[in-house]
């Protein structure tokens, strides 16, 4: 049995124990159903995500990973199936969601500081905290992204990286339970995703949230989480579920280990022979 087959079958007990955080049931999603415009984004399909656990959803494009994200916001409605977050059915989208996009969407008339405070979450607050708990929190998370001495900057004096940043900090300071982001830095070059990544783990294993991670990028999602999920293409379904047995805290060195890239090839050839 080669090495990254015994690594799969490696368990995080801690994870095993916890309880199912997201349950999907059967949820799938058609757009324009009973048009002429109708498409099958999402094939029914079902997937749980533990208390605590990373959990990278990974599928070629246009699969619907993105559609998929967004019934767990509660910001589109299934067609069919259910979902729960943390026990209870999600009818609306949740004050506990944070969310990160590939864009940042930071306000370019506001500081950094203030873009994080300025709240971006499924529900949205409309007005920022102005509590010195909360305010104290948001130039923490900043330090802790590597932008002391930044939070005065507006976003056009900030790099890509720097912004998105921002974003991490935004999604973190209302201390969600949930996290999700949708391929965050598939706008970022490869340094400074690489960069990104670390950052996110960092502040990932210090915050701990419940976290699904829409990328495309297999490296990305065997780096960051607990379980990689495998859409087919469209209409996506999860047609694999493995789960990733590096110990953490993870440096990017790990990405230079046979496992890992025995993992990569793994996910490569399921990506390159994905079913309709
Ligand atoms: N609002 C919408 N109305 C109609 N069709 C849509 C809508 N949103 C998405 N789709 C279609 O659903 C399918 C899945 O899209 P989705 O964005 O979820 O895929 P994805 O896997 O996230 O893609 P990518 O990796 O390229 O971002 C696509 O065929 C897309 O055209």
């Amino acid at each position: 049995m080669s090495s990254a087959a015994t690594a799969l079958r490696l368990v995080r007990p801690a994870l095993e124990a916890a309880a199912d955080y997201v349950v999907v049931e059967g949820v799938g999603k058609t757009y324009n159903e009973g048009t002429r415009q109708q498409v099958e984004a999402v094939a029914p399909t079902s997937f749980t995500v533990k208390a605590g656990e990373f959990v990278a959803l990974l599928g070629p494009s246009g699969c619907g990973k993105s559609t998929l994200l967004m019934m767990v916001a509660g910001l589109d409605a299934p067609s069919r199936g259910t979902i729960a977050v943390n026990g209870r059915a999600l009818t609306a989208p949740r004050a506990e969601t944070g969310i990160m996009f590939q864009d940042p969407t930071l306000l370019p008339w506001k500081s950094a500081l203030d873009n994080v405070l300025f709240p971006f979450r499924a529900a949205d607050r409309g007005t920022p905290a102005t509590d010195s708990a909360t305010m104290a929190r948001a130039a923490t998370l900043l330090d802790q992204v590597g932008l002391k001495g930044f939070h005065g900057h507006k976003p056009r004096q900030l790099s890509g990286g720097m912004r998105q940043r921002v974003a991490i900090c935004r999604a973190l300071v209302y201390e969600p339970d949930l996290l999700l982001m949708d391929e965050p830095f598939s706008a970022l070059d490869a340094i400074t995703r690489d960069e990104m990544n670390l950052v996110l783990m960092k502040m990932w294993e210090e915050h701990h949230r419940t976290a699904l991670f829409v990328t495309h990028s297999i490296r990305e999602a065997v780096y960051l989480a607990d379980r990689v999920l495998v859409m087919s293409r469209r209409p996506g379904r999860i047609i694999e579920d493995i789960r990733i047995p590096f110990p953490r805290p993870r440096g990017l060195e790990i990405g230079e280990s046979v496992e890992f890239n025995e993992i990569c090839g793994h996910l490569r050839a399921k990506i390159q022979h994905v079913p309709h």
